[in-house]
């Protein structure tokens, strides 16, 4: 467990309470409440500032953590950031939701994001002379795929879009997305690994799909925050 006493940031106040080295991140806060009460054992709450709620606990005897993020690159910007350079976060996994952009995509399919494009301008913060392409950790995206095998989940592996915009006013920009190959579209992928890369730590981003934006179909608020166990399960797996 990572030591935190008398660490604390304006967004995540653990008071003592310990966080992992292993993180899973949703954006919702109430599916890390979810995870923490389905799955983890002897779990501590760490954090509860703008009730973005974060847990510690075990899972098969291995230490691990489990916080919101909220929505957004901005809002996973702060979270991811501080958990890495204040807290000393290692691995930190998103376990998060997304529209499909493929037809081979169903509802409750396990998307790895092995790349997040993005239209987000996140990257002019590190001033580099092109383009950079954010990619998840090699080792947490083999162990991942492995874990889903053996689950028998039905997984994808590819490049997702990180937006900064949900309702866009340009009805062509997802089939633009679509037409370079991604899989999905979600908001936050590319800025986690953004700043796992800056820090030299591992990340990786697997999602369940919510909704298919090609073929208008969804799922309900209610299983948005519960019924993702597979992807749950899969990333508690790489603890
Ligand atoms: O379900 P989460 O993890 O929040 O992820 C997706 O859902 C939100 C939009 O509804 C965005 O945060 C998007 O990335
Ligand atoms: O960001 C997201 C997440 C789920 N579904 C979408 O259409 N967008």
């Amino acid at each position: 467990m990572l030591e935190t006493t008398g660490k604390s940031t304006p967004h995540i106040q653990p008071q003592g309470a310990p966080i992992a080295e292993t993180i899973l991140l949703p954006g919702d806060p109430l599916r890390a409440k979810f995870i923490a009460e389905t799955y983890l054992e002897d779990a501590q709450q760490f954090n509860q500032v703008r009730g973005m709620l974060g847990f510690t606990g075990t899972y098969q005897g291995k230490e691990v953590s489990v916080m919101g993020t909220g929505m957004g690159m901005p809002s996973m910007g702060i979270y991811s950031w501080e958990l890495i350079n204040v807290f000393g976060v290692k691995n930190l996994i998103r376990v998060g939701s997304c529209g499909a952009l493929q037809d081979e995509l169903n509802l409750y399919d396990v998307v790895i994001a092995q790349g997040a494009s993005t239209d987000s301008n996140y990257a002019g913060q590190y001033q580099l002379p092109g383009t950079f392409a954010p990619l998840g950790s090699y080792r947490l995206l083999e162990q991942a795929k492995r874990a889903a095998e053996e689950q028998g989940a039905r997984t994808h592996v590819g490049g997702v879009v990180s937006s900064d915009v949900f309702y866009n006013a340009n009805d062509q920009v997802n089939h633009r997305w679509a037409s370079m190959g991604m899989l999905a579209v979600e908001m936050e992928a590319a800025a986690l690994y953004m700043n796992a890369a800056a820090a030299g730590v591992d990340a990786l981003a697997l999602f369940t799909v919510s909704d298919h934006i090609m073929r208008q179909e969804e799922t309900t608020p209610e299983e948005r925050q519960t019924a993702f166990t597979q992807m749950m399960e899969i990333a508690l797996s790489l603890a």
